[in-house]
């Protein structure tokens, strides 16, 4: 399976959602950078399953187990970093049936047919939103790194159904937002819209159905002039990464689907030169990327993220095996909504992606 990701810093996740562990290995991370182990269990903590009404009733600890490539006061050995998460909480009974009659929505019936039925399915096997948790070990480790580059990384949950934060101002992001945010579970960036999302979510689990959103993320402090033209752009390397998180059907940079609808002149953002001699623009619309390579200004993207696909309405399916179509009840613990859960894996996507860019333009 491709679950490898980086030229410069190497990524690989591995395991499944009921197997002992999931883990992740990250190779090229500069040596002698001190890890806050606290501040890896806050990002780990903000993803972790079974501690919100909003979420699956899973429970798990996620705490990183270090096997390597950590000194046991933390600080990076330049040697590859393998980190493993024990799963415990697994209830593989709930998956008995899936084999034959797949999920709609889920990745089951794909699956059976490129690994002719000899994928995991418990718990969506490796296709399981958990496999984000190695990733948010990954991101908490880079985000370390490029905090002391002056690079800061936060997002929050944006919509819920039609439950609306309101978005960052792209053109000017206050460096103490994105701090707050990037330590919140659930973060918005207006409190009370979060009560708003809650019962959203709760009527869309009470109709035994789930809701789907849109995550906001961004980052600030990068170096202007980093990427490339054509296929190596900072829009293709994000990309790439975030569709590593399950669920996410969309991206957008900056303006993103809007600019379809702006005038030239509404869309460009003018540049000035600030009081320190800096240039900047009055308006952020291309999201902080021109031409594939950074313009300085704050990066900004959203991603679309579908409703859960594991919902408890009987639905319609097919059983492989008989040939008939079917009626198919899930059983087991789903999140009625991903959202929430998803903005520390985006924010940890994004981080490593920043840190690859950083690898690639010879600034680490
Ligand atoms: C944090 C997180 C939690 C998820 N929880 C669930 C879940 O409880 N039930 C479910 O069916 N899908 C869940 N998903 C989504 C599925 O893993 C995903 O839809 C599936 O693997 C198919 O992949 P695709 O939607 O990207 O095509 C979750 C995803 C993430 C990122
Ligand atoms: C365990 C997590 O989420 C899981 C993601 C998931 C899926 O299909 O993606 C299905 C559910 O698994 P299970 O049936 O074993 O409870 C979720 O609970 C997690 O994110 O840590």
């Amino acid at each position: 399976m491709s679950s490898m990701w980086g030229e410069r810093i190497k990524l690989s996740v591995f395991g499944g959602s009921h197997t002992e562990a999931i883990g992740v290995t990250l190779d090229g991370l500069p040596a002698g950078e001190k890890m806050d182990w606290d501040e890896i269990l806050v990002q780990m903590a903000r993803r972790a399953p079974g501690q919100d009404p909003s979420a699956t009733r899973r429970v798990e600890k996620d705490e990183p187990h270090v096997v390597c490539g950590m000194s046991s006061d933390g600080v990076l050995t330049g040697a590859p970093l393998c980190a493993l998460i024990y799963n415990s909480d697994q209830h593989s009974k709930d998956y008995g049936n899936l084999k034959v009659t797949p999920r709609p929505g889920h990745a089951d019936y794909a699956a059976f047919v490129k690994y002719q039925g000899n994928n995991d399915i418990r718990g969506g096997g490796h296709f399981s939103g958990r496999l984000t948790a190695p990733l948010v070990f990954a991101g908490a480790v880079c985000r370390q790194i490029l905090s002391r580059h002056g690079i800061l990384i936060g997002g929050h949950v944006l919509s819920v159904g039609p439950a609306e934060d309101r978005r960052f101002n792209m053109a000017d992001i206050e460096p103490e937002i994105l701090k707050s945010l990037s330590r919140e579970y659930f973060p918005v960036l207006f409190p009370s819209i979060r009560q708003e999302m809650r019962r959203q979510i709760e009527e869309a689990r009470l109709a035994l159905d789930s809701l789907g959103g849109v995550v906001e993320c961004a980052v600030t402090g990068l170096p202007t002039g980093m990427g490339n033209p054509m296929f190596g752009g900072v829009e293709n390397l994000i990309s790439s990464i975030v569709f590593g998180v399950p669920a996410v059907k969309g991206i957008e940079f900056g303006a993103g689907f809007q600019a379809a609808r702006k005038m030239g002149h509404e869309n460009n953002d003018s540049f000035y030169y600030d009081d320190g001699g800096a240039v900047k623009t009055r308006t952020n619309n291309a999201g902080g990327i021109l031409g594939g390579i950074t313009t300085g200004m704050p990066l900004v993207f959203r991603a679309a993220v579908k409703p859960t696909p594991s919902i408890s309405r009987e639905q319609d399916t097919v059983n492989l095996e008989t040939g008939e179509n079917v009626k198919l009840v899930i059983k087991g613990r789903h999140d009625p909504c991903i959202v929430p859960r998803a903005v520390p894996a985006l924010e940890s996507a994004a981080a490593v992606a920043v840190l690859e860019l950083l690898a690639q333009n010879g600034k680490l």
